[in-house]
């Protein structure tokens, strides 16, 4: 299929931790794809989210918040990723919230490529009582680095506003033909996306409590006519966090595996059984585990 009036190219997504970048792309490709927590950071993997319209298909690429606070070896690998991700598409979306723009932000902003356009989206307007104050906002961000564009959203309620952003996005994309089919959201299978909601629950239900060295892993994923059964395993390091993801009587884990089935439900639009455990990573409970699943069928 060639088109020439089709345009399609990449965006990044770029801002501190916090700013409503997931959010904004979840709203912007109209389903649940990258993950959003109140809590920083949780968006470790890159996501591609894909929106395609008549004449336009955009490939959101996600990037992980911008970690100023310490200095890690896993921020550093972060950082470079932001830096790798900008140099390899059409449009970068700085955002940030209106406002505000601090010391995290002018971080995020020296990174910035020249040759590139940046859109300035000010997220978050919802909470600005008086619009009169945004004016001088835009005008003192305008000065502070060549915007194609400064756009105020609210990734949360949505609106036109959020069609004005994408009139701009494609206003910068190159023609070219569709890289996906119109009803693919992301290139990432319901295996990942599966993981990825349940590292969300993790975070959001288990507070400051756990480290952001949890992962999920999916060991099993069977698709049955409209069903899928899927089976979790969160990793921890060490034994001692086990009990506070299980939570007493295991009620913790169940909120999150109920919580997580719905997510899936919606995001798979068919029914989901979902088994959700922690396991301490290298530990015997592989074995065990390896050993009962095996007498599942
Ligand atoms: N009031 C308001 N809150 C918003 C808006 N957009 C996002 N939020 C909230 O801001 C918080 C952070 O949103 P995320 O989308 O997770 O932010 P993020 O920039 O992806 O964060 P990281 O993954 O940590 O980089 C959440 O509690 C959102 O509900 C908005 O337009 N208005």
């Amino acid at each position: 299929m060639t088109d020439a009036s089709m345009k399609v190219g990449y965006i990044a997504i770029v801002g501190r931790p916090n700013v409503g970048k997931s959010t904004l792309l979840n709203h912007l490709i109209g389903q649940k794809v990258s993950i959003t927590s109140r809590k920083a950071q949780t968006t470790r993997h890159r996501i591609t989210g894909i929106r395609t319209d008549a004449d336009v298909q955009y490939i959101f690429v996600d990037t992980p918040g911008f970690q100023t606070q310490h200095q890690s070896a896993l921020n550093r690998v972060m950082n470079r990723s932001v830096t790798q991700t900008l140099s390899n598409v059409d449009v970068v979306l700085f955002v940030i919230e209106v406002m505000r723009f601090d010391a995290r932000d002018e971080k995020v902003l020296a990174l910035l490529p020249r040759n590139r356009p940046v859109v300035l989206v000010l997220n978050k307007v919802d909470k600005v009582d008086d619009k009169e104050k945004l004016l001088p906002f835009i005008e003192k961000m305008s000065a502070l680095f060549p915007f194609a564009a400064i756009v105020p959203v609210s990734a949360q309620r949505g609106g036109p506003q959020l069609d004005q952003l994408l009139q701009e996005i494609r206003s910068h994309l190159p023609e070219g033909t569709p890289m996906y089919g119109e009803d693919e959201i992301t290139d990432r299978s319901e295996r990942f996306l599966a993981a990825e909601i349940v590292r969300e629950k993790v975070f959001r239900l288990s507070g400051d409590e756990v480290p952001y060295s949890v992962s999920v892993e999916i060991e099993k994923f069977e698709v049955e006519g409209k069903l899928r059964r899927i089976f979790a395993a969160i990793i921890v390091d060490r034994e001692s966090q086990k009990p506070i993801l299980i939570g007493k009587n295991g009620e913790k884990l169940k909120e999150m595996a109920t919580q997580a089935r719905k997510d899936m439900e919606k995001l798979f639009d068919g029914k989901v059984y979902l088994e959700v455990w922690v396991k301490v990573k290298g530990g015997w409970a592989d074995d065990e585990r390896a050993l009962k699943s095996l007498g599942y069928d």
